[in-house]
């Protein structure tokens, strides 16, 4: 099997319920990401009063441009930042008191930039525990607007948030970032607050965006790069095989395909024509030095198949993958070695040594799909890997080991 059906994008499916939500009219959602994250955003919308009807291949959701259907509302996020990020924002447009909580992975995850922006916007919202942590409550009011300066350097989320609150305020908004982490993500934000009918503009580091709401519509969810990478990164490490990911090509919102070119510079093959990518292994992989701040989601990717590189592989400027589902960085570096793998990491760098990982070892997940997932592609060349909560892919792909054994298994 060379030609690989990849689950929507979480990040596209998120944004689109968010936007659906906001929109004067009824969107349908095509070929959305069902997984414990989309799910989960699904399930706080419904919370918070949106009629969101499910059926396979489409999601349909009946705007509400006023705000959440209810005046008192108790969300649960689960283990999704998006979510955790996105749906109080949302919520701050309407009239009520909403209460929000997550997982205990989700509690652990920072969001005080954006707490901190929504109360200059004069949201009154409160930390139930640690400030800058779920749980919280937001006291909404609508918000009126204005202009703020935010600090995104931990998380795009907060900008991507307070952007598409923006059509919801009164008077518009203007943001300044001080710095920014995985830029890509605020262009896939952008991209789709204009296809719901929104203003936005960019002018160097401010985003201005019009009080015009947004306009329901039928939205087609691509497939999701940063799972796609796995089979990418299969592909380039086995000798003989290929991997063609339909629906990911050219035009893909994703900066997440990116990843191939990291491939490409290792040696592997790539082909991106308009609709799709193909990945081949020529049988050489190099070492090399990459930057990685802009498509960190597929540093654990790289990381498990560095080891096969002829050279050493040095990933640098991901600091904030310390913050996602687990701290990335040790996460990564504590397996490989755990493999008999040579590594050294500082505080926003890992650097990884050539050497075949030996087996047997469990994985630790640290509860986090990337690290199984990253991992699965390491064991496809080294015997004896387990994994300690290899269930955890549902966040963002429940039917990973089906669709990757299967891969795996063709010769
Ligand atoms: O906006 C999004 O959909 C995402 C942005 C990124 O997070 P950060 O901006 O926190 O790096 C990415 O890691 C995450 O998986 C999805
Ligand atoms: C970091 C991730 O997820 P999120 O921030 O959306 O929870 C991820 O999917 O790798």
């Amino acid at each position: 099997m060379t030609v690989i059906d990849i689950p929507g994008s979480k990040s596209v499916t998120a944004r689109a319920l968010f936007l659906a939500a906001a929109a004067e009219g009824t969107t349908t959602l095509l070929r959305p990401l069902v997984s414990d994250d989309t799910e989960g955003f699904a399930e706080g919308l419904r919370a918070l009063g949106y009629a969101v009807r499910q059926e396979p291949g489409a999601w349909h959701i009946e705007g509400r441009p006023a705000g959440p259907g209810t005046a008192d509302a108790d969300v649960y996020c689960r283990d999704g930042a998006t979510t955790a990020r996105f749906l109080p924002t949302l919520a701050a447009a309407g009239h009520g008191t909403f209460r929000f909580d997550a997982s205990a992975q989700m509690r652990r995850r920072p969001l005080g930039p954006l707490s901190t922006a929504l109360r200059e916007l004069g949201v009154d919202l409160r930390h139930g525990g640690k400030e800058g942590h779920h749980p919280l409550a937001v006291h909404a009011a609508g918000v009126k607007g204005g202009a703020l300066t935010l600090d995104a350097g931990q998380s795009s989320q907060y900008l991507t948030a307070l952007l598409m609150l923006g059509p919801l305020t009164a008077e518009g908004l203007d943001i300044t970032v001080t710095d920014l982490v995985s830029e890509p993500y605020v262009e896939i934000t952008l991209a789709m607050m204009r296809a719901f009918g929104a203003e936005v503009v960019r002018e160097d580091r401010t985003y201005r965006v019009a009080p015009t709401g947004y306009r329901a519509r039928t939205y087609g969810v691509e497939p999701d790069a940063s799972t796609a990478s796995y089979l990418f990164a299969a592909a380039a490490l086995l000798p003989g095989r290929e991997a063609t990911v339909p629906g990911l090509g050219t035009g893909a919102l994703q900066g997440d395909l990116a990843f191939v070119d990291v491939l490409r510079r290792m040696g592997a093959e790539v082909e991106v024509t308009a609709d799709a990518t193909t990945v081949r292994s020529t049988g050489t992989l190099r070492g090399l030095t990459v930057n990685m701040r802009d498509i960190s989601d597929t540093m654990p990717t790289l990381a498990a198949i560095a080891p096969f590189a002829d050279g050493p592989v040095r990933i640098e400027d991901v600091a904030n993958t310390r913050v996602k589902e687990c701290d990335r960085l040790d996460a990564c570096a504590g397996n490989l070695r755990r493999l008999g793998v040579t590594v050294d990491t500082g505080p926003d760098w890992i650097e990884i040594h050539p050497g075949a990982p030996a087996g047997p070892a469990e994985i630790a997940t640290h509860g986090d799909h990337r690290i199984v997932m990253s991992f699965a592609v390491t064991a496809l060349r080294t015997p004896g890997i387990t994994f300690d909560d290899p269930g955890c892919v549902k966040k963002t792909f429940p039917d990973f080991h089906r669709v990757f054994g299967a891969f795996a298994r063709t010769p």
